[in-house]
Parts: structure tokens; sequence; C-alpha cells
């Protein structure tokens, strides 16, 4: 790849960065304001704004082609943003007047395809961006190997490599000049899934351990809870909600991040007395004007089944899929489809009534978007 066609030149400065006394402990690592990027006329990026603390691993999730490699790649300086500013660590890196190319970046990048150089060995591939004396880098390169459990690859060449190894290989050298900011980009999506969750864990606890800033983009929703204290949730362009991982689960911004996260049961209502009257139940309206029209949205795991009160349901469908069992109901008022998920291996039979009901604080309640 082109960006790393020479060894950044930043390298050299972050011992100096290092050792000065951290003043700027406080600042957020990165700092993106406003940044937009369009290409034939056509916005992918669009006003997006947020930082990344110190240490932390900000996951940017959404679906495809809503604009999360194009950010990446501005950050990185890769791509050219067409207004904004990015500043990492307290400089500026893109704004009005200013542009350093991604080797000036003191940043660390992770690829899907990995980019190891071919025609380098895992050695020389882990110390490709160090500047130091040799007996120094030697010793990073070592370090980080032993660390990543490749100690005995050093010679090897990425092709004799295992694809969980060369995205082991990669994270090394990313992390081997120690950069101030990790840029991943679906860092384990060509990792076959029954080798991902291990690679996953490794280099989360190497990142961890090593207290590195990390901005990672992902699509898949499980990922971006597993490895983000934080996450940016983007759709067409747009940032819409960034956050805890609980916080997104919990109090999503709207129902598609809601939506993202899990199947919904979505029912209909309408403000009355402050609160939101539907065929589930009544909801607190969370601020919608009296007589408007709200969605209630309940998580599969979140609608159970009572004895007493509750909701009648005629029961299509109940799967039993081990961790859990699904159930498939109609609401008897209303015909309205649902979707339980509940403990247990006891299934109701298709045709029986049963009654269900939102655990208690469990409702998200959105303005109907018709309305
Ligand atoms: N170099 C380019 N030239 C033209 N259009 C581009 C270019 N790069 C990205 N786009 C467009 O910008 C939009 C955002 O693309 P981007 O790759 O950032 O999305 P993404 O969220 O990372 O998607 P994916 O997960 O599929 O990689 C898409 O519509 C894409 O086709």
């Amino acid at each position: 790849m082109n960006q790393l066609a020479s060894p950044p030149d930043w390298a050299s400065q972050v011992d100096a960065r290092e050792a000065a006394p951290d003043i700027a402990a406080t600042l957020p690592m990165l700092e993106v304001k406003a940044l937009c990027r369009r290409f034939a006329g056509v916005a992918a990026v669009e006003d997006i704004g947020f930082r990344v603390a110190r240490g932390e691993v900000t996951c940017l999730l959404g679906p495809s082609g809503c604009g999360k490699s194009t950010t990446l790649r501005m950050i990185a300086g890769i791509e050219r943003p067409d207004s904004g500013t990015v500043r990492i660590d307290g400089r500026p890196m893109s704004g009005a007047d200013t542009f350093l190319p991604p080797e000036r970046r003191p940043v660390g990048m992770v690829f899907q395809d990995f980019a190891l150089f071919p025609h380098l060995d895992v050695a020389a591939n882990v110390g490709f961006g160090l500047q130091g004396p040799a007996r120094q880098n030697r010793g990073r390169i070592g370090e980080l190997l032993e660390r990543v459990g490749l100690s005995g690859h050093a010679a090897k060449y990425p092709h004799e490599l295992s694809g969980g190894e060369q995205q082991r290989v990669a994270l090394a050298r990313a992390l081997a000049p120690r950069p101030c900011l990790m840029l991943m980009d679906e860092p384990f999506s060509s990792l076959d899934h029954r080798l991902r969750d291990g690679v996953r864990d490794a280099a989360l606890d190497l990142l961890r351990e090593t207290r590195t800033t990390v901005l990672m983009v992902t699509h898949d929703p499980e990922e971006a809870m597993l490895m983000g204290h934080r996450i940016a949730v983007m759709r067409q362009g747009r940032l819409i909600q960034e956050g805890r991982p609980d916080q997104l689960y919990d109090r999503p911004a709207d129902r598609g991040v809601a939506a993202f996260f899990s199947d919904l049961n979505t029912v209909e209502g309408r403000v009355r007395n402050g609160r939101v009257q539907t065929v589930l139940g009544a909801f607190p309206a969370f601020g919608l004007a009296e007589g408007s029209r709200a969605e209630v949205v309940v998580r599969p795991q979140h609608l159970v089944t009572v004895e007493v009160g509750g909701t009648p349901a005629r029961v299509e469908r109940a799967r039993y899929l081990g961790r859990d069992s699904l159930v498939e109901t109609r609401l008897e008022p209303g015909g309205a489809a649902m979707k339980s998920r509940i403990p247990g291996l006891v299934l109701p039979a298709p045709g029986s009534l049963i009654r269900l009901a939102p655990r208690p604080g469990s409702v998200m309640v959105f303005p109907d978007p018709a309305d």
C-alpha cells in the first residue's frame, strides 16, 4: 500500500513526546470536527465530529457505504477532506491551511487485507516503521513478536502464514513505532469466524495492555460492543449517535440505531395523559407532545411471558435455540407480529394463547416518523 511505502518520519518524535511531562493528558487523543467529503457531488461524509480519549477504543459502526472508511482514511491522511479539521494529540493534521501526509501522522494502520509486504519476512515487516538503532529495533521487534505469539516465525514470509498469523503481524507492525493512534479498518472481517474470536480477544488484550488509543471501523454491532469503550454510529455519511455501548443499546437515538443491535418488536401508540397508550400497555411518553403518535419498541429478550396481566398473544412458532428459545406470536388485539426470546426448553405449543409484557423499564419510545 503506498501509504506505507516509506517509514513514518514521526516515529523518531515519539520518544520525546513520551519523555515530556504529559500536560495534554486530559486532551482527547483524536479530535475530528465538521469533517466533509464529497465524491462526484455526492456526500460520502457530512459534518462528522467526535473525539477519542487517550487509551480508549472507539468503534465507528454503520452499514455498508455509510462513510466509515472514508472517515478513517481522512483521519489517516490517505483521503483529503473537503472541509473540517483533524487533530491528533492536540496537533493539527488537516484543516483550512494544513494537510499532513500519512507518513507524517502519528498513526498506525491495520487493514482488512493486512497489507503486509510480501517480499519482507515477518521481522522486517514488523520493523518497517522503526527508525532507531538496529539493536534497539531488534529488541522491539522481538518483544512484539513474543507478545503476539509469533517468536518462532520471524524469518517466515507472509505467504507462509495463516490469516490469523498475518493479522497478528499487521498488528505488531502497526504498534512497533508506538503510534499515538491506531486506525483499524475491518481488521478481523477477512478471518474465518472460528478463528476471529480468538484473534480479536488477543488483539484487544494487547491494545488495552499497551493503552493504545484506537479508532476501529466495523459493520458488526457485536464486534463494536465487544471491542469499543465507545461506539459512534454512522448512517448515510452522518454521525447519528456516539456513546458507551450500554448507552447505545439501552438509549438509542432513534429506531434505526436500536435496530442495529437486535431484532425489534414495534407497536404504535398515541400520547394521552402523558403516557403512550399501546396494545402492550401504557408507557412514559419521554417528552412527546400530548396527542402525538409514537412508536414503542421492545427487544425480543425484553418481551417476556407473564402469568397475569400482559397482552394475550397467539403462538405461531416456537423454537429452541440452545441459549434460549424464540417464540413468534401475534398479539390478539391488533394482530401485530411479535418475537420473544425466553429462557428454557419448555416451549408453548403453536396455537396456544400466552400473555406477553415488556420487562419494566425496557421499552424505547420514539416519535412516529409518519407523524
Ligand atoms: N474514491 C471514491 N470515489 C467515489 N466514491 C467513493 C470513493 N470512496 C468512497 N466512495 C463512496 O462513498 C460512500 C462511502 O464509502 P465508504 O467506503 O466510506 O463506506 P463504508 O461505510 O466504509 O462502507 P463499507 O463498509 O462497505 O466499506 C459510498 O457510497 C462509496 O461508494
